[in-house]
């Protein structure tokens, strides 16, 4: 079909199901089968590929497709010509060093030492970058054995909890290389597509509608700015009038995570009647 939208989709691992339910959740269709490798979204116009997530920014940074979801550490050690256009907030890890626990190892102790790293290209942007010349051995999975057999003094590895590294006997030094989440990828350079801007704007829209919530209060007219300060909305909260008279009604967007917070405050300064409701979807 002419002028479909061809996307990218992480097709397991860490990123797959948390990617798949939000493109759900901005209302595309997603495969039901973990084995489909394509599926087709003719509402939307759109087909989905189904991926190794350290190969879409490859099919993107080729034009094959226009956009995909991959992790910002996966973007960078691709070296494609792809840029990044959304972080989409989960997928978290961070890229840091490690060595043996005890080594008390600092960056500048890697110079003319072995580094194992199944992310050789960032990697080795990093190194450069700070001037250290060192040996970058490029492993494809389970870095965190190459120092226990032998193969290296170090290793630079995607880290989230710790717990893989702590089992292995290691230990983080140095700042971190990188923070990393999932991230829409794109072709650098191309030209805009209304229906990729459609769907970056829809999934703003579920960013949104899961880091805020919808707070409605009632409160005196006198202590009405008091409220305004605690819940200032996006861009100023709705007040409209109550049949009680000197009091008025306020809806305003608020974080999810402060909510119960602002909920004591305005009960602080009179507030009444404050409730809070999840917010399905959203354009702003
Ligand atoms: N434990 C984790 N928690 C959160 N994000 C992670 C974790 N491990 C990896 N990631 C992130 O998920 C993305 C994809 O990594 P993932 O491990 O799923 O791919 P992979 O290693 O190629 O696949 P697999 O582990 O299935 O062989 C990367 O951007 C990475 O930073
Ligand atoms: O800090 P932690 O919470 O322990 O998570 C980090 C680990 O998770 C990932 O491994 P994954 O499960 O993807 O296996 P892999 O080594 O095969 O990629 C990553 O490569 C680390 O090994
Ligand atoms: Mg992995």
């Amino acid at each position: 079909m002419p002028d479909q939208l061809r996307i990218a989709v992480p097709n397991k691992g860490q990123l797959a199901e948390p990617a798949s339910a939000m493109l759900r959740e901005a209302g595309y269709r997603q495969r039901k089968d973990s084995r489909d490798l394509v599926l087709v979204d003719p509402d939307n116009q759109t087909e989905f590929f189904f991926l190794r997530p350290r190969d879409i920014a490859v099919y993107v940074g080729e034009g094959i497709l226009q956009a995909g979801i991959t992790g910002r550490d996966m973007l960078i050690d691709s070296g494609a010509q792809v840029e990044e256009v959304l972080p989409l907030g989960f997928g978290a890890s961070t890229f840091r060093f490690a060595a043996r626990d005890g080594a008390s190892m600092k960056l500048d102790d890697l110079r003319g030492k072995r580094v194992a790293t199944s992310f050789a290209g960032l990697l080795r942007g990093y190194l450069d970058e700070h001037g250290i010349d060192a040996r970058v051995i490029h492993l494809d999975g389970a870095v965190e054995s190459a120092i226990q057999l032998g193969v290296a003094d170090a290793i630079a590895d995607v880290v989230s909890t710790g717990t893989t590294l702590r089992n292995a006997g290691l230990e983080i030094f140095g700042d971190p290389i990188l923070e990393s989440e999932a991230v829409v990828i794109r072709q650098r350079d191309a030209a805009d597509d209304p229906k990729l801007e459609q769907m970056l704007r829809r999934l703003r829209g579920v960013l949104v509608a899961r880091d805020y919530v919808m707070m409605d209060y009632d409160v005196h007219a006198e202590h009405l700015d008091d409220a305004i300060a605690l819940t200032p909305g996006m861009e100023g909260p709705t007040v409209s009038p109550l049949h009680r008279e000197g009091w008025v009604a306020v809806r305003a967007m608020v974080p999810r995570a402060s909510a119960q917070q602002i909920m004591d405050d305005l009960w602080q300064i009179g507030a009444r009647a404050i409730l809070v409701t999840d917010i399905y979807a959203c354009r702003l």
